[in-house]
Protein backbone atom coordinates (compact mmCIF):
# COMPACT_ATOMS: atom_id res chain seq x y z
CA UNK A 1 0.00 0.00 0.00
CA UNK A 2 1.16 3.35 -0.55
CA UNK A 3 2.43 5.86 2.03
CA UNK A 4 -0.59 7.83 3.29
CA UNK A 5 1.12 11.03 4.69
CA UNK A 6 -0.22 14.30 6.60
CA UNK A 7 0.52 17.69 4.85
CA UNK A 8 -0.31 21.16 4.48
CA UNK A 9 -0.50 23.61 1.83
CA UNK A 10 0.03 26.99 2.27
CA UNK A 11 -1.24 29.24 -0.77
CA UNK A 12 -1.10 33.14 -1.46
CA UNK A 13 -2.25 33.68 -4.36
CA UNK A 14 -2.56 36.16 -7.16
CA UNK A 15 -5.03 38.55 -5.10
CA UNK A 16 -2.56 39.11 -2.99
CA UNK A 17 -5.02 39.39 0.07
CA UNK A 18 -3.77 36.30 2.22
CA UNK A 19 -2.62 33.07 3.15
CA UNK A 20 -4.57 30.23 2.62
CA UNK A 21 -3.54 27.00 4.62
CA UNK A 22 -5.20 23.77 4.65
CA UNK A 23 -4.76 20.49 6.14
CA UNK A 24 -5.06 16.72 3.78
CA UNK A 25 -3.95 13.19 4.39
CA UNK A 26 -2.94 11.52 1.47
CA UNK A 27 -1.23 9.25 -0.61
CA UNK A 28 -0.77 11.65 -3.26
CA UNK A 29 -2.81 9.26 -5.53
CA UNK A 30 -6.58 8.40 -5.20
CA UNK A 31 -7.04 8.71 -1.12
CA UNK A 32 -7.71 11.67 0.22
CA UNK A 33 -9.13 12.54 3.24
CA UNK A 34 -9.63 16.61 3.55
CA UNK A 35 -8.96 18.20 6.73
CA UNK A 36 -9.39 21.59 8.17
CA UNK A 37 -8.72 24.81 6.94
CA UNK A 38 -7.52 28.46 7.67
CA UNK A 39 -7.28 31.87 5.94
CA UNK A 40 -4.92 33.84 6.95
CA UNK A 41 -5.66 37.54 5.97
CA UNK A 42 -2.71 40.32 5.20
CA UNK A 43 -3.14 43.75 6.37
CA UNK A 44 -3.37 46.87 3.79
CA UNK A 45 0.23 47.50 4.49
CA UNK A 46 1.63 44.23 3.96
CA UNK A 47 -0.55 43.88 0.63
CA UNK A 48 1.55 47.07 -0.50
CA UNK A 49 4.83 45.63 0.24
CA UNK A 50 3.53 42.49 -2.56
CA UNK A 51 2.64 44.98 -4.87
CA UNK A 52 6.25 46.63 -4.43
CA UNK A 53 7.83 43.56 -4.91
CA UNK A 54 5.69 43.13 -8.18
CA UNK A 55 7.16 46.07 -9.62
CA UNK A 56 10.83 45.15 -7.82
CA UNK A 57 10.28 41.70 -9.56
CA UNK A 58 9.46 43.54 -13.34
CA UNK A 59 13.04 43.48 -15.14
CA UNK A 60 14.59 40.88 -13.43
CA UNK A 61 15.80 38.02 -15.85
CA UNK A 62 17.16 35.55 -13.18
CA UNK A 63 14.72 33.99 -11.38
CA UNK A 64 17.06 33.75 -9.06
CA UNK A 65 17.93 37.07 -8.60
CA UNK A 66 16.76 39.46 -5.77
CA UNK A 67 17.33 42.56 -5.23
CA UNK A 68 17.93 43.39 -1.52
CA UNK A 69 14.43 45.02 -1.19
CA UNK A 70 12.92 42.24 -2.65
CA UNK A 71 14.52 39.89 -0.60
CA UNK A 72 13.36 41.11 2.60
CA UNK A 73 10.00 41.19 1.45
CA UNK A 74 10.62 37.57 0.62
CA UNK A 75 12.01 36.76 4.76
CA UNK A 76 8.51 38.94 5.60
CA UNK A 77 6.28 36.71 3.29
CA UNK A 78 8.31 33.51 5.18
CA UNK A 79 7.86 34.67 8.35
CA UNK A 80 4.20 35.29 8.12
CA UNK A 81 3.81 32.08 6.57
CA UNK A 82 5.56 30.28 9.40
CA UNK A 83 3.18 32.44 11.85
CA UNK A 84 0.18 31.18 9.62
CA UNK A 85 1.19 27.26 10.39
CA UNK A 86 1.86 27.91 13.94
CA UNK A 87 -1.62 29.84 14.60
CA UNK A 88 -3.04 26.80 12.23
CA UNK A 89 -1.73 23.98 14.08
CA UNK A 90 -2.79 25.77 17.67
CA UNK A 91 -6.35 26.22 16.12
CA UNK A 92 -6.82 22.48 15.79
CA UNK A 93 -4.62 20.99 18.50
CA UNK A 94 -2.20 19.56 16.17
CA UNK A 95 1.71 18.96 16.50
CA UNK A 96 4.35 19.92 14.54
CA UNK A 97 5.52 16.40 14.07
CA UNK A 98 2.48 15.37 13.05
CA UNK A 99 2.60 16.81 10.03
CA UNK A 100 4.65 15.42 7.84
CA UNK A 101 5.26 18.19 4.92
CA UNK A 102 4.61 21.51 3.90
CA UNK A 103 3.43 22.41 0.67
CA UNK A 104 4.71 25.67 0.11
CA UNK A 105 3.31 28.14 -3.18
CA UNK A 106 4.97 31.41 -2.11
CA UNK A 107 3.80 34.69 -3.95
CA UNK A 108 4.35 34.81 -7.63
CA UNK A 109 5.72 38.25 -8.56
CA UNK A 110 6.16 37.51 -12.20
CA UNK A 111 5.44 35.15 -15.03
CA UNK A 112 6.41 35.42 -17.90
CA UNK A 113 5.64 31.62 -19.67
CA UNK A 114 7.18 33.05 -23.13
CA UNK A 115 10.33 34.00 -21.68
CA UNK A 116 10.83 30.32 -19.74
CA UNK A 117 10.27 32.47 -16.59
CA UNK A 118 8.32 32.53 -13.17
CA UNK A 119 9.74 33.36 -10.11
CA UNK A 120 7.40 32.65 -6.85
CA UNK A 121 9.27 34.62 -3.80
CA UNK A 122 9.38 32.06 -0.93
CA UNK A 123 12.14 30.87 1.19
CA UNK A 124 11.49 26.85 1.25
CA UNK A 125 14.95 26.61 3.88
CA UNK A 126 13.98 29.21 5.86
CA UNK A 127 10.07 28.18 6.39
CA UNK A 128 11.54 24.57 7.56
CA UNK A 129 13.84 26.00 9.57
CA UNK A 130 11.17 27.93 11.33
CA UNK A 131 8.94 25.29 11.84
CA UNK A 132 10.67 22.12 12.01
CA UNK A 133 8.79 20.53 9.50
CA UNK A 134 10.05 19.46 5.88
CA UNK A 135 8.84 21.76 3.57
CA UNK A 136 8.42 20.76 -0.71
CA UNK A 137 8.74 24.18 -2.33
CA UNK A 138 9.31 25.90 -5.41
CA UNK A 139 6.93 23.60 -7.80
CA UNK A 140 6.26 25.38 -11.07
CA UNK A 141 10.06 25.64 -12.23
CA UNK A 142 10.92 22.36 -12.99
CA UNK A 143 7.58 22.19 -15.75
CA UNK A 144 8.74 25.31 -17.64
CA UNK A 145 12.04 23.69 -17.64
CA UNK A 146 10.30 20.82 -19.45
CA UNK A 147 8.67 23.60 -21.92
CA UNK A 148 5.35 23.76 -19.53
CA UNK A 149 4.27 26.70 -19.23
CA UNK A 150 4.76 26.17 -15.15
CA UNK A 151 0.46 26.89 -14.73
CA UNK A 152 -1.48 25.71 -13.89
CA UNK A 153 -0.60 22.90 -11.02
CA UNK A 154 -3.55 22.67 -9.49
CA UNK A 155 -5.53 19.94 -12.22
CA UNK A 156 -3.69 16.93 -10.57
CA UNK A 157 -5.79 17.28 -7.45
CA UNK A 158 -8.56 17.91 -9.40
CA UNK A 159 -8.65 15.11 -11.24
CA UNK A 160 -8.24 13.07 -8.16
CA UNK A 161 -11.21 14.55 -7.02
CA UNK A 162 -13.13 13.73 -9.94
CA UNK A 163 -13.73 10.25 -9.41
CA UNK A 164 -17.68 10.40 -8.82
CA UNK A 165 -18.22 12.16 -12.12
CA UNK A 166 -16.23 10.09 -13.87
CA UNK A 167 -18.06 7.15 -12.70
CA UNK A 168 -21.32 8.96 -13.98
CA UNK A 169 -19.82 8.91 -17.11
CA UNK A 170 -20.05 12.87 -16.90
CA UNK A 171 -17.58 15.63 -18.24
CA UNK A 172 -17.02 17.93 -15.28
CA UNK A 173 -14.95 20.97 -15.44
CA UNK A 174 -13.67 22.60 -12.31
CA UNK A 175 -12.95 26.71 -12.53
CA UNK A 176 -11.03 28.68 -10.01
CA UNK A 177 -12.32 32.14 -9.93
CA UNK A 178 -9.16 33.97 -8.07
CA UNK A 179 -7.20 36.56 -8.84
CA UNK A 180 -6.50 34.91 -12.09
CA UNK A 181 -9.11 32.39 -13.35
CA UNK A 182 -7.93 29.04 -14.96
CA UNK A 183 -10.20 25.88 -15.79
CA UNK A 184 -9.91 22.19 -15.51
CA UNK A 185 -11.57 19.57 -17.74
CA UNK A 186 -11.66 16.02 -16.76
CA UNK A 187 -13.82 14.59 -20.10
CA UNK A 188 -15.93 11.50 -20.48
CA UNK A 189 -13.15 9.70 -21.51
CA UNK A 190 -10.79 10.73 -18.29
CA UNK A 191 -8.61 12.66 -20.60
CA UNK A 192 -7.67 15.62 -18.47
CA UNK A 193 -7.48 19.46 -20.28
CA UNK A 194 -6.67 22.17 -18.27
CA UNK A 195 -5.39 26.23 -18.73
CA UNK A 196 -5.47 29.68 -17.19
CA UNK A 197 -8.76 31.02 -18.89
CA UNK A 198 -8.81 34.82 -17.90
CA UNK A 199 -8.67 37.85 -15.76
CA UNK A 200 -10.49 36.79 -12.53
CA UNK A 201 -11.09 39.46 -9.37
CA UNK A 202 -7.91 41.60 -10.43
CA UNK A 203 -9.39 43.55 -12.94
CA UNK A 204 -12.34 44.23 -10.18
CA UNK A 205 -10.65 44.44 -7.13
CA UNK A 206 -7.99 46.99 -8.82
CA UNK A 207 -11.28 49.17 -10.36
CA UNK A 208 -13.38 49.06 -6.92
CA UNK A 209 -9.95 49.71 -4.94
CA UNK A 210 -8.73 52.76 -7.36
CA UNK A 211 -12.72 53.98 -7.06
CA UNK A 212 -13.31 53.28 -3.21
CA UNK A 213 -10.28 52.11 -1.44
CA UNK A 214 -11.86 49.00 -0.75
CA UNK A 215 -10.08 45.96 -2.03
CA UNK A 216 -13.04 44.10 -3.85
CA UNK A 217 -16.10 44.36 -4.50
CA UNK A 218 -18.30 42.74 -1.52
CA UNK A 219 -20.95 40.18 -2.56
CA UNK A 220 -20.41 41.66 -6.39
CA UNK A 221 -22.88 44.28 -4.47
CA UNK A 222 -21.37 47.00 -5.99
CA UNK A 223 -21.71 45.29 -9.96
CA UNK A 224 -24.94 44.64 -9.51
CA UNK A 225 -26.20 47.47 -9.33
CA UNK A 226 -24.37 48.84 -12.86
CA UNK A 227 -24.58 48.19 -16.12
CA UNK A 228 -22.69 46.40 -18.75
CA UNK A 229 -20.52 48.84 -21.27
CA UNK A 230 -20.05 46.79 -23.96
CA UNK A 231 -17.48 48.51 -25.88
CA UNK A 232 -15.24 48.21 -22.52
CA UNK A 233 -15.93 44.78 -22.03
CA UNK A 234 -15.11 44.43 -26.25
CA UNK A 235 -11.74 45.73 -25.19
CA UNK A 236 -10.95 43.13 -22.98
CA UNK A 237 -12.59 40.16 -24.80
CA UNK A 238 -10.80 40.91 -28.13
CA UNK A 239 -7.19 40.44 -26.12
CA UNK A 240 -5.36 37.86 -28.31
CA UNK A 241 -5.41 35.62 -25.21
CA UNK A 242 -8.89 34.38 -26.60
CA UNK A 243 -7.73 33.64 -30.27
CA UNK A 244 -5.97 30.98 -31.30
CA UNK A 245 -5.89 27.30 -30.53
CA UNK A 246 -3.06 27.44 -28.12
CA UNK A 247 -3.66 28.38 -24.40
CA UNK A 248 -0.97 29.92 -22.36
CA UNK A 249 -0.61 30.93 -18.55
CA UNK A 250 -1.05 34.68 -17.41
CA UNK A 251 0.48 36.75 -15.33
CA UNK A 252 -1.43 39.23 -13.14
CA UNK A 253 -0.47 41.99 -15.31
CA UNK A 254 -1.32 40.70 -18.94
CA UNK A 255 -4.58 42.77 -18.78
CA UNK A 256 -4.25 46.44 -18.22
CA UNK A 257 -6.33 47.51 -15.25
CA UNK A 258 -9.90 49.92 -15.80
CA UNK A 259 -9.07 53.69 -15.94
CA UNK A 260 -9.87 56.23 -13.94
CA UNK A 261 -12.86 58.18 -15.73
CA UNK A 262 -13.85 54.94 -18.38
CA UNK A 263 -17.32 54.62 -16.33
CA UNK A 264 -19.43 55.16 -13.17
CA UNK A 265 -17.70 52.97 -10.06
CA UNK A 266 -21.06 50.49 -10.64
CA UNK A 267 -20.98 50.19 -13.97
CA UNK A 268 -16.78 49.68 -14.54
CA UNK A 269 -17.34 46.78 -11.86
CA UNK A 270 -20.38 45.43 -13.71
CA UNK A 271 -18.45 45.39 -16.59
CA UNK A 272 -15.49 43.79 -15.49
CA UNK A 273 -17.47 40.99 -13.57
CA UNK A 274 -18.79 40.32 -16.96
CA UNK A 275 -15.28 40.25 -18.50
CA UNK A 276 -14.74 37.67 -15.56
CA UNK A 277 -17.82 35.40 -16.82
CA UNK A 278 -17.88 35.49 -20.12
CA UNK A 279 -13.57 34.74 -20.22
CA UNK A 280 -14.23 31.67 -18.81
CA UNK A 281 -16.72 30.57 -21.52
CA UNK A 282 -14.94 31.57 -24.21
CA UNK A 283 -11.82 29.81 -23.05
CA UNK A 284 -14.04 26.66 -22.12
CA UNK A 285 -14.98 26.69 -26.13
CA UNK A 286 -11.54 25.25 -26.38
CA UNK A 287 -12.61 22.65 -24.90
CA UNK A 288 -13.41 19.02 -26.48
CA UNK A 289 -16.82 18.41 -24.92
CA UNK A 290 -19.11 20.96 -23.76
CA UNK A 291 -18.81 20.15 -19.31
CA UNK A 292 -22.19 18.66 -17.76
CA UNK A 293 -21.40 20.28 -14.93
CA UNK A 294 -19.28 23.46 -13.84
CA UNK A 295 -17.98 23.23 -10.36
CA UNK A 296 -16.34 26.84 -9.28
CA UNK A 297 -14.16 27.35 -6.83
CA UNK A 298 -12.19 30.65 -5.72
CA UNK A 299 -13.00 34.19 -3.91
CA UNK A 300 -14.71 34.73 -7.32
CA UNK A 301 -17.74 32.37 -6.76
CA UNK A 302 -18.50 35.03 -3.57
CA UNK A 303 -18.96 37.50 -5.94
CA UNK A 304 -23.09 37.13 -6.50
CA UNK A 305 -22.91 39.02 -10.26
CA UNK A 306 -20.08 36.89 -11.58
CA UNK A 307 -21.79 33.89 -10.54
CA UNK A 308 -25.01 34.91 -11.81
CA UNK A 309 -23.61 36.23 -15.26
CA UNK A 310 -21.49 32.76 -15.36
CA UNK A 311 -24.55 30.80 -14.75
CA UNK A 312 -26.65 32.53 -17.65
CA UNK A 313 -23.70 31.97 -20.06
CA UNK A 314 -23.44 28.33 -19.18
CA UNK A 315 -26.65 27.12 -19.27
CA UNK A 316 -26.84 28.39 -22.22
CA UNK A 317 -24.46 25.82 -23.33
CA UNK A 318 -26.64 23.30 -21.30
CA UNK A 319 -24.42 22.98 -18.64
CA UNK A 320 -24.94 22.95 -15.04
CA UNK A 321 -23.61 25.31 -12.24
CA UNK A 322 -21.93 24.54 -8.39
CA UNK A 323 -20.27 26.17 -6.48
CA UNK A 324 -17.65 24.00 -4.48
CA UNK A 325 -19.79 23.91 -1.53
CA UNK A 326 -22.92 22.45 -3.21
CA UNK A 327 -20.24 19.84 -4.63
CA UNK A 328 -18.70 18.35 -1.58
CA UNK A 329 -16.00 20.58 -1.75
CA UNK A 330 -14.34 23.54 0.01
CA UNK A 331 -13.83 26.58 -2.57
CA UNK A 332 -11.24 28.43 -0.44
CA UNK A 333 -9.49 25.84 0.60
CA UNK A 334 -8.96 24.07 -2.89
CA UNK A 335 -5.54 25.33 -3.79
CA UNK A 336 -3.85 24.96 -0.77
CA UNK A 337 -5.52 21.26 -0.26
CA UNK A 338 -3.73 21.28 -3.89
CA UNK A 339 -0.51 22.19 -2.61
CA UNK A 340 -0.66 19.56 0.30
CA UNK A 341 -1.65 17.17 -2.30
CA UNK A 342 1.30 17.74 -5.14
CA UNK A 343 3.91 18.22 -2.24
CA UNK A 344 2.85 14.55 -1.35
CA UNK A 345 3.58 13.73 -5.15
CA UNK A 346 6.59 15.72 -5.42
CA UNK A 347 7.86 13.48 -2.01
CA UNK A 348 7.16 10.57 -4.05
CA UNK A 349 8.95 11.58 -7.32
CA UNK A 350 5.26 11.84 -9.11
CA UNK A 351 4.06 14.07 -11.80
CA UNK A 352 2.61 17.19 -11.30
CA UNK A 353 1.90 18.58 -14.63
CA UNK A 354 1.05 16.97 -18.00
CA UNK A 355 0.98 17.57 -21.37
CA UNK A 356 -2.46 18.50 -21.18
CA UNK A 357 -2.45 20.64 -18.10
CA UNK A 358 1.04 22.78 -18.82
CA UNK A 359 1.94 21.81 -21.78
CA UNK A 360 4.66 19.97 -20.90
CA UNK A 361 6.57 17.72 -23.38
CA UNK A 362 5.70 14.78 -20.85
CA UNK A 363 4.42 14.31 -17.68
CA UNK A 364 7.18 15.62 -14.72
CA UNK A 365 7.48 15.73 -11.18
CA UNK A 366 8.85 18.82 -9.49
CA UNK A 367 9.39 20.60 -6.02
CA UNK A 368 12.52 21.34 -4.10
CA UNK A 369 13.11 19.71 -0.63
CA UNK A 370 13.70 21.71 2.07
CA UNK A 371 14.38 19.39 5.57
CA UNK A 372 14.51 21.46 8.83
N1 LIG B 1 -17.26 37.91 -0.21
C1 LIG B 1 -16.72 38.16 -1.40
N2 LIG B 1 -17.44 38.81 -2.33
C2 LIG B 1 -16.92 39.09 -3.54
N3 LIG B 1 -15.67 38.76 -3.93
C3 LIG B 1 -14.91 38.11 -3.03
C4 LIG B 1 -15.38 37.77 -1.73
N4 LIG B 1 -14.39 37.14 -1.08
C5 LIG B 1 -13.36 37.07 -1.93
N5 LIG B 1 -13.67 37.65 -3.12
C6 LIG B 1 -12.81 37.82 -4.28
O1 LIG B 1 -11.92 36.73 -4.35
C7 LIG B 1 -10.56 37.17 -4.39
C8 LIG B 1 -9.69 36.17 -3.70
O2 LIG B 1 -9.89 34.93 -4.32
P1 LIG B 1 -8.87 33.75 -4.13
O3 LIG B 1 -8.38 33.75 -2.73
O4 LIG B 1 -9.52 32.55 -4.68
O5 LIG B 1 -7.70 34.23 -5.08
P2 LIG B 1 -6.18 33.84 -5.11
O6 LIG B 1 -6.00 32.45 -4.62
O7 LIG B 1 -5.42 34.93 -4.46
O8 LIG B 1 -5.87 33.94 -6.66
P3 LIG B 1 -5.32 32.84 -7.72
O9 LIG B 1 -6.29 31.70 -7.69
O10 LIG B 1 -5.36 33.60 -8.98
O11 LIG B 1 -3.95 32.52 -7.26
C9 LIG B 1 -10.58 38.54 -3.72
O12 LIG B 1 -9.50 39.31 -4.18
C10 LIG B 1 -11.95 39.07 -4.14
O13 LIG B 1 -11.87 39.66 -5.41
C1 LIG C 1 2.08 31.70 -12.11
C2 LIG C 1 0.96 31.60 -11.13
O1 LIG C 1 1.14 31.78 -9.95
N1 LIG C 1 -0.24 31.29 -11.64
C3 LIG C 1 -1.42 31.10 -10.82
C4 LIG C 1 -2.41 32.21 -11.10
O2 LIG C 1 -3.56 32.10 -10.26
C5 LIG C 1 -4.55 31.30 -10.94
C6 LIG C 1 -3.86 30.94 -12.24
O3 LIG C 1 -2.96 32.03 -12.40
C7 LIG C 1 -3.04 29.64 -12.10
O4 LIG C 1 -2.40 29.41 -13.32
C8 LIG C 1 -1.95 29.72 -11.03
O5 LIG C 1 -2.33 29.23 -9.78
C9 LIG C 1 -2.98 28.02 -9.54
C10 LIG C 1 -2.97 27.78 -8.07
C11 LIG C 1 -2.39 26.81 -10.26
O6 LIG C 1 -1.20 26.77 -10.55
O7 LIG C 1 -3.14 25.87 -10.49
Amino acid sequence: MDVIRTAIGLMSGTSMDGIDVALIKTDGRGFIERGPFLGVPYEADFRGRLKRALELARPLTDRNGRPAELRDIELELTQRHAIAVTAFLERFGLAADAVDVLGFHGQTVLHRPDDGLTIQIGDGEELARRTGIPVVYDMRANDMVHGGQGAPLVPAYHAALAGKFQQAGQAVCFVNIGGISNLTFIGTDGRISAFDSGPGNTLIDQWVEMQTGRTYDPGGEIAGRGKVVAALAERYLDNPFFRGNVRRSLDRGDFAPLRDGEASLEDGARTLAHVAAASIIKSASFLSETPATFIVCGGGRLNATVMAEFSAMAEALGSHVSTAEQAGFDGDAMEAEAWAYLAVRSLDGLPLTFPGTTGVTAPVSGGMLARP
